[in-house]
């Protein structure tokens, strides 16, 4: 199931970040239409919470990014930096407290913990889930399950029950409920974390393959593993709320291990 479908909406009320006051009365949130070759655009994104003593608490700070339509980028940064926050602030699901922002539409949301998302009992179930709003026939639904599944390599899966399946088969039941939407952007929210190696390569190559077969979905993947960097356009890295540098993969990948072997040396000095 995509949970765009059961959080579509843009009260953040109804999120895990319920809970943080925002500074949505002092927003300047501008909207601009992406052109025809850029996915996702966001200029000058910040986003702070009030705290419980009254003070503003920056969580991004003028965060900006360009996303060209049908690659895969990646955004990597330490635990707290604030890469969740941004992939929710370009989901829809939190208001930026300023900055402007333009994401290509549909798009849809796939949170780390498959079991949050995958709740129907068999997998046609979940993948046809969020398809009721769209009035298809029967007939139109079962296709767009089935060619959603092809491409995430699920098909043969299609009568199982959910709770049989591996992480990494959820995950990609859940990518293939949001490819059945027609989503033109999938933020994806670490989804190999809690994956064995080969259902990590099952989730990564279910993700390139939805790229390739539509050549119009773009994808930006929220992870800590370094060697999915091989699979990206390109990637963000980010550090306390700001992207700090951009780049092809093989350059974020070097920069981050020269980041480590400073780490490295600092311990060992
Ligand atoms: N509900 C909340 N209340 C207060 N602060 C929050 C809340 N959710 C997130 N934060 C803070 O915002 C910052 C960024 O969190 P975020 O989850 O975006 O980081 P992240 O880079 O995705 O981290 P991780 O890699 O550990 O998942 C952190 O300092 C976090 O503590």
């Amino acid at each position: 199931m995509n949970l765009s479908t059961l959080f579509h909406t843009s009260n953040p009320l109804l999120l895990p970040l319920h809970s943080i006051p925002s500074t949505r009365s002092q927003a300047v949130l501008a909207r601009f239409s992406v052109g025809g070759d850029v996915a996702i655009e966001g200029k000058n994104l910040n986003f702070s919470i009030t705290t419980k003593q009254g003070k503003l608490a920056p969580i991004l700070q003028d965060c900006s990014l360009r996303i060209p339509s049908g690659q895969l980028w990646m955004l990597l940064g330490p635990n707290g930096c604030g890469k969740s926050t941004l992939l929710k602030i370009l989901a829809g699901l939190l208001n930026p407290t300023s900055g402007t922002l333009s994401v290509k539409r549909p798009r849809s949301f796939v949170f780390q913990n498959p079991d949050h998302q995958v709740v129907m009992p068999t997998v046609e179930a979940d993948v046809a889930f969020g398809l009721g709003k769209f009035n298809l026939t029967d007939d139109e639904v079962r296709s767009r399950v089935s060619k959603a599944l092809d491409a995430v390599g699920m098909v043969n899966y299609i009568k199982r029950p959910v709770q049989t399946l591996s992480g990494g088969q959820k995950q990609r039941v859940a990518i293939a409920g949001a490819l059945a939407e027609a989503c033109k952007v999938l933020l994806l929210d670490e989804l190999t974390t809690f994956l064995d190696e080969k259902d990590q390569f099952g989730v990564i190559k279910a993700v390139k393959n939805s790229l390739s077969a539509s050549g119009e979905i773009t994808a930006l993947w929220v992870t800590h593993r370094l060697e999915e960097l091989e699979f990206a356009d390109g990637a963000f890295y980010m550090e306390n709320g700001r992207i700090v540098k951009q780049g092809g993969g093989a350059s974020i990948m070097g920069f981050i291990r020269a980041r480590q072997s400073s780490y490295i040396n600092q311990i060992n000095s």
